[in-house]
């Protein structure tokens, strides 16, 4: 079979066209994705391996090589991993099957500023070999297949690539590359390359060799000394998995290598966690906490970004058994001494060790964002108390000097990227629902940040307030206006403003925290209890039993869109507002199902009037047609106010421009 030539997927080409014309701020990151790819392919091999040891041929030692030949201009990287088939070359180098970078090139705008920022958020693997080289060269063979079933690709990162057989004794692969110009200059160059690969991919666990250079005086009188290839092969990383390491010996720069690694995050985490935890099951922890929400959170089917080892034998990506979902937006290692390492995802979701992980991770990552909340507030809270469960070493928001955000900035970061997935945790994790509450933060009227904890409301509540109050709303204007805030505001007890699209199926599980119930002022009829004064009681008592005729004839009207209609005290400027009863979903999350295509149950929401508002005084004495719509109108107006649109808006307009021309008979 002799060459052939391929076109690259569109996106590729996209992606290479963006390598190669955009001025790439950090050309050396090019070796970082390489290399980072070639230990990829040895965990694989030794992956596959496990079930046919044969894969290894007679050479088991895995490693990544490194070479270069100034004259030539080329650098070579090699690997004696899984290599790849000829169909693998092709579908592999040749497509973008990762739907991260797709989403990338959908992205991109054509401004090269901007899209050189992108790239950096995304990281484009093999493809970033183009940013230096005018030309790359790979040639490989998968494991097991003959020597003669070696493939070569090249390409110049242009619009196609060439695939040609090749004897290939070697399993594995070797990437070449044509330096151009500057790159030449700067790349070949082993004490560059040597603080390149330390700054980048030290952590990796297999070693990564170059060769050896000695010096050597000139032979001749004058004649300048040089440094030259020993041919001997030297490991120039530590070769061992960073989280193996004593915490001691990694400096803060390696673990935020690491998990630039792990995340291909640009920028580096708000905190990490490692820990050797010894007990019934032992493992060896890593987490970290991004500073930034990847673009996929909201994706269900967003992967989980913990990698599972056995005995440091790579397992899997995306081992989403080892936390709960509400905490997807952790990276990190999980390195398990207890489990098989034929162990499959579905092995996993049943192994009571993976549980014990699950709960211990769980905890840990509840305790970093504890440490993190205590250091944003200045009086002490319950979140500091030590967690016990785990034998393991003290963990503090480590790696706080190293990021740029102040330590009591972080946690507001923190929940502003990932405070709504936090809260599904109310919902999913009831062992520790407790926790989570004591995380929660919010706007109120007290506060337009999002910064209120449960704990500080509970603190300044009022003698005699006997719940925590909140409102659901679509944003924090919407919460802010709302009609039901009327009375809490003219008595001066503070409202959590809930804003959040998860709010309201969150707090369906939070009935109380700490021993105080929680409230929505939008669900069932307002007790203030003691709040309320006896003179005002009895108002609200006298305008019911004053009302009663006409609370009778709204009902009457309105029967198709009120269950009930009832005076309140709970109004001060508002004619009128909307609640539900206790238990039953909020007209707002059944506006929020029903643009998802949820199916609503049918439900009528109770019409509350303010006898004080002048537009319900004056329904009293209205004739009948009068009456009529003017019900509408209250009724149409308290939709509006909390965000809805009426059911007929034509007639609502009809009707108020009837009122305001006069005309309200006709
Ligand atoms: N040295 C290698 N040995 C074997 N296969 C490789 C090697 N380098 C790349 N590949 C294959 O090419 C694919 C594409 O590589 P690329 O770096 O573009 O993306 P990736 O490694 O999948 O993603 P990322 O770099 O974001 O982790 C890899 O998934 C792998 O299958």
């Amino acid at each position: 079979m002799s060459t052939q030539k391929h076109a690259f997927q569109a996106e590729v080409a996209q992606v290479l066209h963006l390598v190669t014309h955009s001025l790439y701020s950090n050309p050396e990151i090019f070796l970082r994705e390489l290399v980072s790819n070639a230990a990829d392919a040895c965990d694989k091999l030794r992956f596959e391996a496990l079930n046919n040891p044969a894969l290894y041929e007679d050479a088991p030692d895995l490693r990544v090589r490194i070479s270069f030949d100034a004259d030539a201009k080329t650098l070579t990287i090699e690997d004696n991993g899984i290599g790849m088939s000829q169909e693998e070359a092709i579908a592999n180098l040749g497509t973008i099957a990762k739907s991260g970078t797709r989403e990338f090139t959908s992205r991109l705008t054509g401004d090269q500023k901007a899209d050189a920022q992108l790239i950096g958020q995304f990281g484009v693997g093999f493809y970033s070999a183009f940013i230096v080289a005018d030309k790359v060269i790979v040639e490989t063979r998968r494991a097991g297949l003959p020597a003669s079933e070696g493939v070569r690709w090249i390409s110049q990162g242009t619009g196609d690539f060439e695939v040609e057989p090749i004897e290939h004794a070697e399993r594995g692969t070797r990437i070449t590359l044509h330096l151009q110009g500057d790159a030449a200059e700067q790349f070949l160059n082993g004490w560059k390359l040597k603080s390149i690969i330390n700054k980048y991919s030290d952590h990796i666990s297999l070693p990564v060799q170059m060769e050896k250079e000695e010096w050597k005086d000139g032979e001749k009188e004058g004649e300048p000394g040089r440094m030259v290839k020993t041919g001997e092969w030297e490991t120039i990383n530590q070769a061992s998995a960073l989280w193996t390491r004593p915490k001691k010996d990694i400096t803060d720069e390696q673990y935020i290598a690491f998990y630039q690694h792990l995340s291909h995050d640009f920028a580096p985490p708000l905190a990490w966690s490692h820990n050797k935890v010894e007990g019934s099951t032992e493992y060896t922890q890593l987490l970290y906490i991004p500073s930034k929400a990847p673009h996929d959170l909201w994706n269900r089917d967003k992967k989980a970004g913990i990698k599972l080892y056995v005995k440091r034998v790579f397992i899997m990506d995306e081992a989403e058994a080892l936390l709960p979902s509400y905490l997807r937006f952790v990276f990190g290692v999980l390195d398990s001494a207890d489990l098989p390492l034929n162990v499959s995802r579905e092995l996993l979701q049943e192994s009571r060790d993976v549980r014990a992980i699950r709960d211990g991770n769980t905890r840990r990552v509840l305790g970093m964002l504890e440490a993190m909340a205590q250091a944003a507030s200045a009086k002490p809270t319950d979140a500091d108390v030590t967690d016990v469960t785990d034998k393991s070493d003290a963990s503090k928001t480590e790696g706080a000097q190293a990021n740029a955000i102040p330590e009591e900035e972080k946690y507001a970061r923190f929940y502003a990227e990932f405070g709504a997935v936090l809260k599904e945790g109310l919902g999913e994790d009831f062992a520790n629902r407790d926790r989570i509450a004591k995380l929660l933060r919010y706007a109120s009227t007290a506060s337009d940040t999002v910064s209120v904890s449960l704990a500080d409301y509970k603190a300044r509540m009022k003698e005699g307030q006997k719940a925590i109050y909140y409102i659901t709303a679509d944003n924090l204007a919407a919460a802010k206006s709302s009609p039901q805030l009327e009375l809490f505001r003219k008595k001066g007890i503070e409202v959590l403003f809930m804003t959040d699209r998860v709010d309201e199926w969150a707090m369906g599980f939070l009935h109380e925290f700490d021993g105080t119930p929680l409230q929505s002022i939008a669900k069932g009829a307002v007790d203030l209890g003691d709040l309320q004064d006896e003179e005002e009681r009895k108002a609200a008592e006298e305008a019911a039993a004053q009302f009663k005729p006409v609370l009778e004839k709204l009902k009457q009207v309105l029967k198709d869109e009120a269950e009930d209609v009832r005076v309140t005290t709970r109004l001060v400027d508002s004619p009128a507002c909307l609640v539900v009863k206790d238990g039953q979903l909020s007209n707002q999350m059944a506006r929020l199902l029903r643009q998802a295509g949820q199916p609503v149950p049918e439900m009528k929401p109770v019409l509350e009037v303010n006898p004080a508002h002048p537009l319900v005084t004056k329904l009293q004495d209205q004739a009948d047609t009068q009456f009529e719509e003017l019900a509408h109108i209250l009724f149409d107006q308290a939709v509006l106010a909390e965000g809805g649109l009426p059911r007929d808006p034509a007639a609502y307009v009809r009707r108020v421009n009837n009122v305001l021309t006069g005309n309200a008979a006709a």
